[in-house]
């Protein structure tokens, strides 16, 4: 931004320090141009987000690391991103979750 690329690019792709995803997407909306799209990887996180808290799958022994790590991160930013005007997302069940968001405006 500092080099004046606000609003230049087609597609970005967010992939690594999930605690900090919800950060990257604020000065990410201001790089890529109207009608641009931010990808952010790994929404899905294991499948541990859509599970509800008294789900016996998401209280499975197995969830601990996941839900120690990067859980809290991930929930916060899909409820961030499914509330935000600026873009229209979705969240792609491919993978671990992608959700992709275009800029509106
Ligand atoms: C899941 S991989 C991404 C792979 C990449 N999308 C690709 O297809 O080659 C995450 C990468 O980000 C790096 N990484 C992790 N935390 C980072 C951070 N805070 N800042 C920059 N890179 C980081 C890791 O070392 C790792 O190489």
């Amino acid at each position: 931004m500092r080099k004046g690329k606000v609003g230049c690019f087609d597609f970005a792709f967010v992939d690594a320090d999930k605690d900090n995803y919800i950060n990257y997407h604020e000065p990410l909306l201001k790089l890529v141009k109207v009608g641009g799209v931010i990808a952010f990887d790994n929404t899905l996180w294991f499948g541990s987000v859509a599970l509800a808290e008294d789900d016996e799958k998401f209280n499975d022994p197995i969830m601990g690391p996941i839900k120690q790590n990067g859980y809290d991160a991930i929930k916060k930013l899909n409820i961030f991103l499914a509330n935000d005007p600026r873009i229209e997302s979705t969240l792609l069940s491919i993978g671990d979750g992608v959700t992709l968001c275009r800029r509106k405006y």
